[in-house]
């Protein structure tokens, strides 16, 4: 596995509070991992973490084996535009836009003219079973549509590592087993990698690997080999 992002003995402290203590992770080039864990344990902190937009206290975060954790704010943010995608559980897309402007919008924040950046957005409706919805406003999509046109925003800058905090939450079951399918078999086409937490376990099971995480500390990890 060629590694693509790290997090190297990340810790990090909130007042007494230790949400993370001294985690190693990494995932590579078409490689998706779930995170998962009871509540508080520390899940959302190790994704900001390594997403740059939280900063540990100790430890690395490293892209391509280049350190990202100590890059000034207007760097870290300009990588995180460029370099990741992201996938929330709702209320991402911009209301007043259709979807595929929503989808050509980090296209454009790229300095991409808006024909253009509207062209390779539409690319990605038909792989997302999207067709024909290109202008429909989010307010006019269903739960499950209006993810998969997450999923294409997120992809649109071609990233090196997509993270998705709860992409299912909102999602009836089949509705999410059928988001979920498509962000890993998407991303993995796009030689992305995938960091995805997740309380529910058919979820995670679409990962090739899952890592259990308690009291700020990884407890389990474990790999599937037929995904
Ligand atoms: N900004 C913050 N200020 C203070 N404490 C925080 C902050 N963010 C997280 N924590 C604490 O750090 C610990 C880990 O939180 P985190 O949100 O990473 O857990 P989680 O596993 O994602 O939880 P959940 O499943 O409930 O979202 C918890 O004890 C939480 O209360």
């Amino acid at each position: 596995m060629s590694t693509v992002l790290a997090g190297v003995g990340l810790t990090k402290k909130y007042g007494s509070t230790t949400a993370l203590a001294g985690v190693d992770v990494e995932v590579g080039t078409r490689d998706s991992l779930a995170i998962m864990g009871p509540s508080g344990s520390g899940k959302s902190t190790l994704l900001h973490t390594l997403a740059g937009i939280i900063r540990p206290d100790g430890g690395q975060v490293l892209l391509r084996g280049e350190r990202i954790d100590d890059l000034g704010e207007n760097r870290l943010s300009a990588l995180r535009r460029k370099r990741f995608g992201f996938v929330f559980q709702s209320g991402q897309l911009l209301p007043e836009l259709p979807a595929e402007e929503n989808v050509a919008l980090p296209l454009m924040l790229e300095g991409l003219p808006r024909a253009q950046a509207v062209e390779r957005a539409r690319r990605w409706f038909a792989p997302l079973g999207l067709d024909g919805l290109e202008r429909r406003r989010p307010g006019q999509l269903s739960g499950g549509q209006a993810q998969r046109v997450a999923i294409a925003r997120a992809l649109a800058v071609a990233p090196d590592v997509v993270f998705a905090d709860e992409p299912t939450g909102a999602l009836d079951q089949a509705t999410g087993t059928e988001v979920v399918r498509l962000l890993t078999s998407v991303t993995r086409e796009q030689g992305a990698a995938l960091v995805m937490v997740t309380h529910d376990a058919e979820v995670a099971a679409h990962c090739d690997r899952i890592l259990q995480v308690r009291d700020g500390r990884i407890t389990n990890y474990s790999q599937f080999t037929a995904s």
